[in-house]
């Protein structure tokens, strides 16, 4: 068993009421571990580490912020298999996946805003005619709340933590109950790379409890969350009344929009990708497949074919395509899905089932599956599933299926599939999305605003906006 325990002040610490959850291995269904159900008081014992850490801190100079976020950076690689057994026993995912993808973007998140702070630069105005001048400050806010989810643990606990340090706060921040286990690593990583004690603290525990304690906290003025719209909703109806700074990153509902003049085969590889990468468990999969009427039947039939050949397995294989799914709760969300997708008249073309891995038989593992559905009005087709389900439909012409693919409450990220440039330029400026990827998917430059419109969120992070959004504008103006 392992017991993880909060890092505050530099220091592994245990919850003060003595609360603590249980840490369950989705590949089994085994309780491997024990994580602080923290509370007001460890979240106050955070706060008061990270205040005191601060005025110090927000004065380092650039050049040794930065050294410190790229030796993160550094250890992380250097630990590379570690971190990624880790994350894959934690969450389900493939070994292979947190290898590749997980653990280095977690150091690139600290490499690139390590570098980016010592790029960061503000503005003058001279207000000609009037011999005054106007430069505008970029300071710290202070201390700053970061949630995140259970998906893409470190990656995403990273990519809010990394930019707010950098811009000089000092950070309370909680990785999901789900998967604690990398980001409880992450804590020796800050202490070896001679990060300050107090300028990072990790609490553990429930969104209801320690989360809850976060955002209510009257001193913590920023808060940059990941998850769910229904739990996004809920933080702003907390944090805004106290004028809080809020980030909100939540779900989609994201359309793949195929059209006949596609390279196909990358259409297709690429499509089994955005589709079913960490068990669809990304808010930018692209979960409701369009496809255009003349090269539906092929595609449907491709594209079932591809599916059927994915491996389902133990997450620690290296030929596993699918994982298991991160928690029993969510495995049976899921299901309940692709029950509901038979009750209105979906058919399942493939998948649909859970699957029994010998030696591993309480898992959480699930076939991949592909819908076809009648309409894009159905449940399936309008709330998201955020598991290895896809649905798929034909569409007659461009009008009909930008009309579909903007008619849901979600608007985080689109792909689009064509070798038109006029339609990739009128569809890029009529999809109501934060992100629109056009003959790819998720390929991500971190310089880039990354967020989404409607209900996937307020807000974007990345690049100089993530900065911007972890500093305030003061604008001195000076006559002379
Ligand atoms: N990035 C995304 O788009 C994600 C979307 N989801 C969606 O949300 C659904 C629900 O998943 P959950 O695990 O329940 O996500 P969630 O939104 O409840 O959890 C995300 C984080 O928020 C925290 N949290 C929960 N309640 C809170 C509160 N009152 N105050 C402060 N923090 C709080 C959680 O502890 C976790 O760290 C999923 O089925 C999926 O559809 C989930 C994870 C990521
Ligand atoms: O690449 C990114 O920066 C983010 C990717 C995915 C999410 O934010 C998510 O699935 O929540």
């Amino acid at each position: 068993m392992i017991t993880i325990k909060n890092y505050i002040k530099g220091k592994f610490q245990n919850p003060i009421q003595g609360n603590w959850l249980d840490n369950y291995n989705p590949s089994d269904g085994e309780i491997y571990g024990q994580i602080p159900n923290s509370s007001k008081e460890d979240v106050e014992s955070a706060y008061k580490s990270a205040k005191s850490a601060f005025s110090s801190w927000s004065q380092t100079t650039l050049e040794e912020r930065s050294r410190i976020l790229i030796k993160i950076s550094e250890l992380l690689e250097a630990n590379l298999d570690r971190f990624a057994e880790a994350e894959s026993k934690d969450n389900g995912k493939p070994i292979s996946l947190a290898k590749a993808i997980d653990i280095p973007r977690a150091a690139s998140n600290f490499r690139f805003f390590g570098n980016a702070i010592t790029q960061f630069a503000s503005e003058s105005h001279e207000s000609v005619g009037q011999n005054a001048i106007n430069y505008t400050l970029r300071q710290p806010i202070g201390v700053v709340g970061c949630i995140s989810p259970w998906n893409l643990p470190l990656y995403l606990f990273t990519w809010k933590i990394a930019p707010a340090l950098a811009a000089g706060n000092c950070v309370v921040a909680k990785p999901s109950e789900v998967t604690p286990m990398t980001a409880y690593l992450l804590g020796e990583i800050c202490n070896e790379a001679g990060l300050p004690e107090g300028v990072l603290n990790i609490v553990h525990g429930l969104g209801t409890t320690t989360g809850q304690a976060i955002i209510e906290h009257p001193d913590i003025k920023a808060i940059s969350f990941t998850g769910g719209t229904a739990t996004g909703a809920h933080i702003a109806r907390v944090a805004a009344p106290m004028f809080k700074k809020l980030s909100l990153e939540l779900g989609g509902k994201n359309p793949n929009i195929i059209f006949a003049d596609c390279d196909y085969e990358d259409m297709l590889n690429t499509t089994v990708r955005s589709s079913f990468a960490n068990q669809g468990q990304i808010c930018l999969c692209g979960s409701r497949i369009f496809v255009e009427a003349s090269i539906y039947d092929k595609f449907k039939k491709d594209f079932v074919e591809k599916v059927k050949a994915l491996k389902v397995g133990h997450p620690s294989e290296a030929d596993t395509n699918i994982g298991a799914l991160v928690s029993k709760s969510h495995l049976e969300k899921v299901k309940a899905y692709i029950n509901i997708a038979k009750e209105e008249k979906g058919t399942v073309l493939c998948g649909g089932n859970e699957v029994t891995i010998k030696g591993f038989e309480n898992g959480y593992y699930l076939e991949p599956t592909v819908i076809e559905v009648p309409n894009d009005d159905c449940r399936v087709n309008q709330e998201e599933i955020f598991g290895p389900v896809v649905t798929i439909m034909p569409f007659k012409s461009e009008d009909d299926v930008l009309e579909m693919a903007n008619k849901v409450k979600y608007g985080l990220s689109a792909t689009l599939w064509t070798n038109s440039l006029k339609r990739t330029m009128r569809m890029s400026n009529e999809l109501q999305a934060g992100i629109v990827w056009v003959n790819t998917w998720m390929m991500r430059d971190l310089r880039t605003p990354f967020g989404g419109v409607k209900a996937s969120g307020v807000g974007r992070e990345g690049g100089f906006e993530a900065l911007r959004f972890f500093t305030e504008a003061k604008n001195v103006c000076i006559k002379y």
